[in-house]
């Protein structure tokens, strides 16, 4: 196979540190937000997910590529991270369900991958120093030039990127003949989410990033949903604005990541970036509700001020991230809306949290009833 060819490749970090490693088929250049996922399993899900578009993944796994890929680990209908830094990448795979090999499913995304990389030690100077930009190469004599090009790309804070993810034309997923119709905001939706929803007499349909609360009120919806998403949430204006008028409508509304920032930006509560962010499938958390534990899939870099939601009297923090004590779960008081910062469709990860699903059908069903 071709990735056996492994030339050499370099990354370069904004505050100049350099690491080395092998390419991973074909010789290129990428750049991007350099991050890690702590998670053991669920790459696919992982290089699919929107909410990573424009990020270089660090996969802290030793082991990548050896249990292939098939279109059911799809969270999207393409790789979404701009590279991949891996330890040892395995273009040979076993499991019954696979279909690809993951080599060849990220060569068809010309995806530049290096491998042979001291990724603990990558991890650990990221962990101490930060999520910063990179850039990743096959071009290791040229780091003058590498170095401009890094200068060039764009910080992730303040970047608008929902648009480069988001269906451009609305389209609708589940039964039609489902019980309840939710309108979902796409800001970079999981499938995992719609797959949740539907599986639960949901029939969704998906409005692009910028849709108007007219626009999605002409499918005469239960229930509002705004999902996940890459990039910073302050410059979602058109977002942040739906989610008003849904509240100030009284409609049911759950929003996941990118949405749960939307929805606390909505409510004059700012959101901030993170020294390093969260991303694994192990991060626990407390309901605060019930008193239990949750463990959970979590992918973000920004969060929202704990202080100012503390202090909003129409927020009630509901979940709290038990390693840094982060919100990670709010619901607006007198109205029918929650969100989490979290991730509890899982793809990948544990579904101690599938719950909230439920608890959203719940709360658009005795919405409805009210209605009649
Ligand atoms: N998964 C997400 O929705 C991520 C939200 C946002 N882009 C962040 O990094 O915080």
């Amino acid at each position: 196979m071709a990735y056996l060819e492994k030339k050499e490749a370099i990354i370069l970090l904004e505050d100049g540190t350099i690491f080395h490693g092998k390419m991973v088929g074909p010789e290129g250049t990428t750049t991007g937000e350099i991050c890690f996922n702590t998670g053991t399993t669920g790459y696919q899900e992982i290089f699919t997910d929107p909410s990573y578009y424009g990020q270089i993944m660090v996969t802290t796994n030793a082991h990548i590529g050896n249990y292939g890929t098939t279109d059911l680990d799809l969270e999207s209908d393409s790789v979404k991270i701009s590279g991949l830094v891996c330890k040892n990448f395995s273009g040979e795979f076993s499991r019954v369900l696979a279909t690809d090999s993951l080599y060849d499913f990220l060569q068809k995304a010309n995806l530049i991958v290096i491998s042979d990389v001291d990724t603990r030690a990558l991890v650990a100077h990221i962990r101490e120093h930060g999520v910063q930009n990179a850039i990743v190469s096959s071009r290791v004599d040229q780091r003058d030039q590498l170095k401009k090009e890094l200068k060039a790309t764009p910080s992730m804070k303040g970047l608008e990127l929902a648009s480069k993810v988001s269906t451009k034309k609305s389209y609708t997923f589940g039964k039609e003949d489902a019980t309840f119709k939710i309108a979902a905001l796409d800001l970079g939706i999981k499938t995992n989410i719609l797959r949740n929803l539907a599986s639960r007499d949901v029939f969704i349909k998906v409005f692009p990033y910028n849709s108007t609360y007219e626009q999605m009120m002409e499918f005469n919806p239960d229930g509002f949903f705004i999902s996940n998403g890459p990039g910073d949430p302050e410059p979602l204006s058109e977002a942040i604005s739906l989610a008003r008028k849904v509240l100030d409508n009284n409609h049911p509304l759950f929003g996941i990541c990118l949405g749960h920032q939307v929805i606390a930006l909505a409510n004059g509560v700012d959101t901030y970036k993170m020294h390093n962010g969260h991303r694994g499938i192990n991060h626990p958390v407390k309901n605060l509700i019930t008193g239990k534990g949750e463990i959970t899939s979590q992918n973000h870099g920004f969060a929202i001020n704990k202080e100012q939601a503390e202090a909003n009297q129409d927020i009630e923090i509901t979940h709290t991230h038990l390693n840094d004590h982060t919100v990670a779960g709010m619901r607006i008081k007198g109205k029918p809306c929650f969100s989490v910062q979290y991730h509890p469709e899982a793809g990948p990860g544990p579904n101690d949290a599938t719950y909230l699903f439920d608890e959203f059908i719940d709360t658009v069903k005795s919405t409805k009833k009210q209605a009649i």
